[in-house]
């Protein structure tokens, strides 16, 4: 195994919220043996102290990366979100600090998927409350209200990589299939676009959301929307908490607008087993409350665990950021036979010739040189022949260049 500047049994690897122990397998067999590992989020006191000498963290859903808590961990280099979702992180926060985040773009897509089309197919036949009254002794047997999914109108918003294979699943059991994007979306099987999200609410006998968690998506399902959904319709959110507005949504469960629905997220979610799960859907039986389970099966997690430790570690033996989502992305070959240096700066004018002033020197020769740039910031990396002495003092030089956000040298 190639050499880091820093032994990587030395390097801390904070793992929180019960990641797959495929993670665990796979820093080990890389040589990553220090590792904290946790089965569930920490209080945030406990977050900070555990974070503060951490080299690389793990996280799903529930941690929350505020700039507070990145602040606290100074010699955080890299970031690991084992889910989908980011939105949990203080990305520009992050990027700002040379930090990149990784996630896992798609390895839990089709367990929620198959979990929204399972909980489609038992709102419509009123399972929510029939199972409901079963458990208390009463005996709901009719036909009321209870419907097959063939030939019924499924309304997607958020026509991503979970509202695709929704929509591919739905149609195999002759739903027909409508989506609302804020981009323009290449259209699989019969799916249609919709002319606007309210053209979908109307049009639609059950609603499915799948945006990310963005200023843009908070409450975007409101009273309003609710009202214009059909009366009698179900709405599902597996996507986000905040992007329902869980009142309004209540409120139009109890007045019978609403027929039912499937909750898997929450605008406060218990942090641990422990604590109380609080909602105004507790009380109703037409619900289907599950406890942000959409990406929780064992395939999905094992897949997770392995993607997001590879990226990791390749980033941290290699400095490849392939794939991170807020930062330049550089992909990068072996360097078998060269010293590497990374430097991650504020991208201002001047910043690369100033770099390479400081690789100018006789006794080193400069044998690749990778740079990408975003608006705020630039990554280089810089493969030279060197002694190690030569290698370290330059590592040196370019951290003091004004404007260095983080440097690293991998031998
Ligand atoms: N319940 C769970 O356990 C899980 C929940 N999720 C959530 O599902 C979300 C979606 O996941 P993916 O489909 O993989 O993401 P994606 O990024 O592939 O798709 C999201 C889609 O939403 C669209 N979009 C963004 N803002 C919008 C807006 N204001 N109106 C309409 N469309 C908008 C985007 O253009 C994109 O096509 C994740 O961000 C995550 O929050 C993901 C996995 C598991
Ligand atoms: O992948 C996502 O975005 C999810 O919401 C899944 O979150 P989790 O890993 O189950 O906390």
């Amino acid at each position: 195994m190639p050499k880091t500047s820093f032994p990587r049994e030395d390097l801390k690897i904070l793992l929180l919220e019960g990641v797959s122990p495929t993670a665990v397998e796979a820093f080990q067999a890389a040589g990553y043996t220090r590792i904290e590992y946790h089965d569930k989020a920490l209080p945030h006191d406990e977050l900070l102290a555990a974070i503060e000498d951490a080299h690389m963290v793990g996280l799903r859903s529930r941690t929350q990366l505020t700039d507070e808590v990145i602040g606290q961990a100074r010699r955080l280099f890299a970031v690991g979100c084992f889910c989908i979702g980011t939105n949990q992180v203080q990305l520009d926060t992050a990027r700002l600090r040379g930090i990149p985040v990784f996630n896992a773009p798609y390895s839990n897509t089709r367990s929620v998927a198959e979990l929204v089309l399972a909980e489609a197919i038992l709102l419509m036949r009123r399972i929510p409350e029939r199972n409901a009254a079963a458990h208390r002794g009463d005996w709901l047997k009719s036909a009321d209200g209870s419907y097959e999914v063939r030939g019924k109108t499924l309304g997607i918003v958020g026509y991503g990589h979970i509202g695709t294979q929704v929509g591919v699943l739905a149609e195999s059991l002759g739903m027909r299939v409508l989506y609302h994007d804020i981009e323009s979306k290449l259209m699989l099987g019969n799916a249609q676009c919709a002319d606007s999200l309210n053209a979908l609410l109307s049009a639609s006998d059950v609603v499915t959301l799948h945006v990310p968690q963005t200023p843009e998506t908070a409450n975007m399902i409101g009273a309003a929307e609710i009202a214009a959904m059909r009366p009698g319709s179900m709405l599902i959110n597996a996507s986000r908490g905040n992007v329902v507005d869980i009142d309004a949504l209540a409120a139009a469960l109890r007045s019978g607008h609403l027929a039912g629905a499937a909750v898997d997220v929450f605008p406060r979610e218990p942090k641990s087993k422990g604590e109380e799960f609080v909602s105004p859907l507790r009380d109703l039986d037409n619900v289907l409350l599950t406890p942000h389970v959409g990406g929780s099966t064992q395939e999905a997690q094992a897949n997770i665990g392995q993607e997001v430790a590879a990226k990791l570690i390749r980033y941290s033996d290699n400095g490849s950021t392939l794939s991170a989502v807020n930062f330049p992305e550089v992909a990068l070959p072996g360097h078998p036979d060269s010293r590497r240096l990374l430097h991650i700066h504020r991208n201002v004018p001047g910043m690369l010739s100033r770099v390479n002033e400081v690789c100018s020197r006789d006794d080193i020769n400069i044998d690749g040189q990778y740079l990408q740039t975003d608006g705020e910031i630039g990554y280089v990396v810089i493969d030279i022949s060197a002694t190690e002495a030569a290698a370290e003092s330059i590592k040196e030089q370019l951290a003091a260049i004004d404007g260095t956000l983080r440097t690293r040298l991998l031998y």
